[in-house]
C-alpha cells in the first residue's frame, strides 16, 4: 500500500495530475488511476467521480467484500480530521460486513455442536462402564 497521507477536500477536486484519479470514499482518499481498466463497473464511473465524494453513489451501488478488499490496495490516504463527515456508510457498503458477522456466528454455532458432542460421547462412555 502507497504511504498514506493526509488531504483536504479541496486538495482532492483540484488535483488535476494526469496520473491521479482521486476520489473520496468515506473519508479516505483513494487513487484508482490503475484500476480504470479493471473496474467490473467499468472506468466510466470511476472518471465521472474524480474529484468529489463519491461514498454515497458507492454505497448505493452495494459493493462486495471482495471489493473493500481490493479498495485497499488503491487507497492514498484520508481526509482531514477536522474535514471529516464520520458518517457511517451505508447498509449496502456494510453489506459484506454483515456477512462477515454472520460468519462468526456460525462459526460461534459449530463450536457449541463440537462441545455437545463432546457432552454427549463423554455420557454414553460413562453408561457404557
Ligand atoms: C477503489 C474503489 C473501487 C473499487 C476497488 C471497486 C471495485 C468494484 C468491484 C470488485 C466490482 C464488482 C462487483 C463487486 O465485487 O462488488 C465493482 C462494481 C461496480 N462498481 Fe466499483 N469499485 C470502486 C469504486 C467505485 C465507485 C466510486 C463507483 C461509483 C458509483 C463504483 C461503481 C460500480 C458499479 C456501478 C459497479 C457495477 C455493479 C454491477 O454491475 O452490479 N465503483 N466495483
Amino acid at each position: 500500500m502507497a504511504e498514506m497521507r493526509v488531504f483536504t477536500r479541496s486538495e482532492i477536486e483540484k488535483n488535476d495530475d494526469k496520473d491521479k484519479v482521486l476520489f473520496i470514499l468515506h473519508d479516505k482518499v483513494y487513487n484508482v488511476r490503475s484500476f480504470l481498466n479493471e473496474h467490473p463497473g467499468g472506468e466510466e464511473v470511476l472518471l465521472e467521480h474524480k474529484g468529489v465524494d463519491a461514498s454515497e453513489d458507492f454505497d448505493d451501488v452495494g459493493h462486495s467484500k471482495d471489493a473493500m478488499e481490493l479498495m485497499k490496495t488503491y487507497q492514498v490516504g484520508e481526509i482531514a480530521d477536522s474535514e471529516r463527515t464520520n458518517k457511517r456508510p451505508k447498509k449496502g457498503w456494510i453489506s459484506g460486513y454483515i456477512k462477515e458477522s454472520e460468519k462468526n456466528q456460525e462459526s460461534g454455532l459449530s463450536f457449541y455442536l463440537l462441545m455437545g458432542g463432546i457432552v454427549l460421547v463423554a455420557v454414553l462412555f460413562f453408561y457404557a462402564y
